[in-house]
């Protein structure tokens, strides 16, 4: 594979190749900006047909409008990934080693959302305190074979079923390496456990401290079990370690149950009054493992519920440390494209308009601090500007939404949320669908949706989008989006799922009560040509780019009329509002009297 280096002056990745809209400030990616991706070409030389995902518009009209996303080779990604360990790991032999082993016996390391090694904590500290470390994952029931507590949906859809089952692969993978291993047990934590406990003598159990109530009920589960458990050594513990955030909590200038409820506010606080602490530094090696005749395997998708979970088109991520990691080296170092951030972060069409980051930290493969030091690494060395700071001020958002939960406590799951709003809302289960399934008769909506239903990811402007028109549009109870959204998303995380959900339905902590994204005007500004939703609806490629937005008779009816009418002055919608407008009358009847 070739190794390029982009920098600005590269003829292939100039600022000039955004669409500027002078009325917006924005800076778009669609249209002839795609083929000159220098993915597209350059790299793909040594990709094979299996790793090159099509990322290509179906527009016949623009022949041009393709890219592709390369999926690093194995051997590729395992290069930049060694490359990385070396970064962040210190060899034992090595003279400014900063972590000596003292402890005795065995320790448990029980992995949740944090399958990585980089700057594992709970990992570190297995390893400081004991003579053997036994890392263990647990395939909970209640994660795979179960459903969404109010709406029933999939608790976790395949695509995300698959990308965790390529991250337990690469963890196993990673620890073997270090002179360990992963055990694979089916069942849940609280009932394995103890068993192992007991089995190996292990005096402490090790994991990442997780703050929503499911997570933190099968902690109180294993703490209460593991009181009860007798063993040689005495009574052995839960340890619960901070680790999801890239600033630490005890780090915090406020108690989480003072956190201020304005985002800008929590974020100039502890901008000034908190350092992000380093990555810890991990051992080299970590053997050797206690004796173990059958690790386990990793699950099969079957196992956890479904039969196909692959991708055929758009975005295809692969689960894993190793993934996450070739991913970070080459958004910041090989396409260069941190530098421009800030202007492309609002597309939503291809692999690069945004780090893409999401789906590793959400399954805990990629540390939020090692992108931090990524980040501030590459303002020493290449460049610091607006879009350097932007990266680490949407991991801002990301923090705040972890510890707004714990604030918050189950409120974020309520319908009233945490403002316990007492506002109705319908359950209209023929809306609800033809949200779900892309046939709302916007193509912005649906395209976003059959999106997120084929890769499991959609862009952040899309969430908006989707979110806005659901709860404001439609009327539907947010829960029923957010739940679906749960089942879906490769990067699902509950804080900040629920947390931006609520936001979106008004029933946060935001002030600013009225998000309306007026979809003819996010239309024009985000998609000026189509090219987004003609990639994903192709029969849409056919119309002038201009109608693809607003195709009018062309396409589905609308099923319901826009909150605000159709704003954007557009020739072809307005041709079919009034007629929208009369039948969306009677359906909005039909929602008011199904409320539950
Ligand atoms: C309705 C709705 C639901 C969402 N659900 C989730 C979710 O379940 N999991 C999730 O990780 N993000 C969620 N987001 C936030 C955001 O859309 C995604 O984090 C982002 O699109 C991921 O793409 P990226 O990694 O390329 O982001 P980038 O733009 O490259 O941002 C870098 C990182 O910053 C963080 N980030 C960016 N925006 C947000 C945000 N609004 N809230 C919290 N963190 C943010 C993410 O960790 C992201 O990976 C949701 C947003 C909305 C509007
Ligand atoms: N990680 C999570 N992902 C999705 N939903 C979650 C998560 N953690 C908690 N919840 C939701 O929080 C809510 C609280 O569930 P729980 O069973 O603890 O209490 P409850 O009796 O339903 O509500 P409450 O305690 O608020 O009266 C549920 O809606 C549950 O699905």
């Amino acid at each position: 594979m070739s190794t390029l280096r982009w920098s600005l002056s590269s003829p292939r990745l100039s600022l000039t190749r955004f669409l500027y809209n002078p009325t917006t400030h924005h800076f778009c990616l669609y249209g002839s900006v795609l083929p000159s991706f220098p993915i597209t070409m350059s790299t793909s030389t040594s990709a094979t047909a299996d790793q090159k995902t099509h990322f290509r518009s179906a527009s016949t009209s623009s022949p041009t409008a393709e890219s592709y996303q390369v999926i690093p080779s194995v051997d590729e990604m395992d290069r930049i990934a060694e490359q990385t360990f070396q970064r962040y790991t210190v060899s034992q032999s090595s003279s400014n080693s900063i972590a000596r082993r003292s402890g005795k016996g065995v320790a448990i390391v029980w992995f949740r959302n944090d399958l990585r090694v980089l700057d594992n904590e709970a990992l570190f500290r297995a390893w400081v305190s004991s003579e053997a470390v036994l890392p263990l994952y647990c395939v909970d029931p209640r994660l795979f074979n179960s459903t969404t507590h109010y709406f029933g949906f999939p608790k976790t859809g395949a695509l995300r079923a698959q990308f965790l089952i390529e991250c337990l692969a690469d963890l196993k993978k990673k620890l073997m390496n270090l002179g360990l291993n992963l055990l694979i047990q089916h069942g849940k934590p609280e009932e394995i456990i103890p068993t192992l406990v007991k089995a190996f003598g292990a005096h402490t159990v090790y994991a990442h401290k997780e703050t929503c109530s499911e997570e933190v009920n099968v902690e109180r589960l294993v703490s209460r079990v593991l009181g009860k458990v007798e063993t040689s050594i005495n009574s052995p513990k839960l340890q619960l370690i901070w680790g999801s955030t890239m600033y630490h909590i005890d780090d915090l200038p406020f108690d989480t149950n003072c956190l201020p409820d304005v985002y800008t506010q929590f974020r100039k606080s502890v901008e000034s009054k908190t350092v992000v602490r380093g990555c810890i530094k991990m051992p080299s090696s970590l053997g050797p493992p206690p004796n173990i005749g059958d690790w386990g395997r990793v699950p099969s998708l079957d196992q956890l519920g479904h039969h196909e979970g692959k991708v055929n088109k758009g975005m295809r991520f692969v689960g894993g440390e190793s993934a996450a990691l070739s991913r970070v080296h080459e958004y910041f170092w090989k396409k260069d494209l941190l530098r421009i951030y800030k202007e492309t972060r609002n597309g939503m069409l291809g692999p690069d308009y945004s780090t893409k980051f999401s789906p590793w930290l959400a399954s805990g493969s990629l540390s939020p601090r090692l992108i931090y030091e990524e980040v501030r690494r590459y303002e020493k060395e290449r460049l610091s500007n607006g879009s350097t700071y932007w990266v680490l001020f949407e991991l801002i958002w990301r923090d705040y939404f972890r510890f707004l939960s714990i604030k918050c406590g189950n409120s974020l799951f309520h319908l009233g949320g945490p403002r316990k709003l007492k506002t109705s809302w319908s359950q209209d289960q023929l809306l609800f669908k033809s949200w779900r399934d892309g046939h709302t008769g916007y193509p912005l909506i649906d395209a976003n949706m059959k999106e997120l239903s084929t890769t499991g990811f959609m862009s952040n402007r899309g969430r908006q989008i989707v979110c806005s028109f659901l709860v404001r549009d439609m009327g539907i109870d947010w829960r029923m989006g957010a739940e679906w959204f749960e089942t879906c998303l490769l990067d699902y995380d509950p804080c900040s799922n629920y947390g931006n959900w609520t936001y979106g339905a008004g029933v946060g902590n935001d002030p600013r009560e009225d998000r309306y994204f007026s979809i003819p005007k996010q239309a024009q500004t985000y998609d000026s040509e189509g090219m987004y939703v003609s990639y994903w609806l192709p029969e849409l490629a056919a119309l002038p780019k201009e109608k693809r937005n607003f195709p009018g008779h062309l396409y589905i009816n609308p099923v319901v009329s826009l909150k605000y009418g159709n704003t954007n002055k557009s020739k072809n919608i307005n041709k079919d509002s009034v007629l929208t407008k009369r039948r969306s009358r009677s359906q909005l009847t039909k929602i008011k009297g199904s409320q539950r």
